[in-house]
């Protein structure tokens, strides 16, 4: 926390463009975890030290060991958690986390059943859930619920920067208490209101900083794909020939009136595999039903073109240019 400003700042691995994650501290002594900073979603669950080695994602990350804690709080709550990409279970305990040197006494969860798919291909442990705490699983109030009620950060927001190159240090900062203008330029454009992209009745988006790709309903999705000319590979996956990704056309999204254009580099993920280059279309088809869905939910890419400014104050979100 640097007293001057009243704002912390957690760097950012980047990994691959497609996983930004940070570290944080539990415990004291001090146990290193690598999270995922996940505006969608408001838990915080790291791997726990009494998951069974027989799940592999366990045994491949950092695990929390309670035994190890001299300020670990028990309390024993089971907790369970469903993504679209796996769910995780565990139970409850308590401890000092530490987020940008803010340290919160906070309710987390220790996981002990870690699905293999998809957190075996994660190069973070865990995820610091920085959605509403009406999203909160248990009614656990959110670490930086937390953190605004102890009145250190200058002003109730959080910004995100997500770099668009790997090799960038770096590879991009989670801000508490502030923007950050080396990051971005120009003003913010606020208020993520209805959005009209391909929704007649008007539609939400999410704007989810712990999701690599840009999900929109199923239908919405093969139509855009359709006219950019992408095949579907596999399950709502798509992929374009890395010869024609020069003539792809810019797609925008039209979010409370204000036009947020993404070009080929930004929806287009290069990869080479097995020495040749695949090009993957960062628009993923994603039916999530009502009253949540239908919803186009804006992940990593899109963080990555527009630095995010998440105003709890205001409850709006504010989107300028990313440097
Ligand atoms: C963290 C769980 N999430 C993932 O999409 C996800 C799953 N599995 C892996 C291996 N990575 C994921 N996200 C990588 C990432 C980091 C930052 C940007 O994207 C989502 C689930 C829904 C709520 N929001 C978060």
């Amino acid at each position: 926390l640097s007293p001057s400003n009243g704002t912390a700042s957690t760097a950012l691995t980047n990994y691959l463009d497609t996983q930004y994650f940070g570290e944080i501290i539990i415990g004291s002594p001090a146990q290193m975890f690598n999270v995922v900073f996940d505006t969608g979603s408001a838990n915080l669950w790291v791997p726990s030290q009494s998951c069974s080695p027989l799940y592999t994602a366990c045994f491949t990350h950092n695990r929390y060991d309670a035994s190890k804690s001299l300020t670990h709080i028990h309390n024993g709550t089971g907790f369970s958690i469903q993504y679209a990409s796996g769910n995780v279970r565990g139970f409850l305990s308590e401890d000092i986390v530490m987020v940008g040197g803010i340290p919160v006494v906070q309710v987390f969860a220790e996981a002990t059943a870690l699905p293999a798919v998809p957190f075996i291909f994660a190069k973070f442990d865990g995820v610091l859930g920085m959605g509403y705490p009406d999203m909160a699983i248990d009614g656990i109030t959110p670490v930086f619920d937390r953190i605004m009620s102890q009145d250190v950060l200058k002003e109730q927001v959080f910004s995100v920067y997500y770099s668009r190159d790997p090799q960038r240090i770096p590879g991009g900062q989670l801000l508490l208490g502030g923007t950050e203008s080396k990051y971005y330029t120009g003003t913010f454009n606020y208020n993520l209101s209805k959005c009209t992209l391909f929704c007649t009745e008007g539609c939400t988006a999410m704007i989810d900083t712990g999701s690599s790709f840009i999900t929109g309903p199923a239908s919405s999705v093969s139509v855009l794909m359709r006219t950019i000319g992408a095949v579907e590979l596999a399950e709502g996956e798509y992929t374009v020939n890395c010869d024609l990704v020069m003539s792809l056309p810019i797609v925008a999204f039209h979010l409370g009136g204000q036009a947020y254009p993404l070009t080929q580099e930004d929806y287009i993920l290069r990869q080479s595999q097995f020495g040749e280059d695949i090009c993957t279309v960062t628009f993923r088809a994603l039916d999530i039903p009502p009253p949540t869905g239908p919803v186009w939910i804006l992940g990593a890419n899109f963080i990555a073109r527009y630095y995010t400014k998440f105003d709890r104050r205001n409850n709006r979100i504010g989107f300028a240019q990313a440097v």
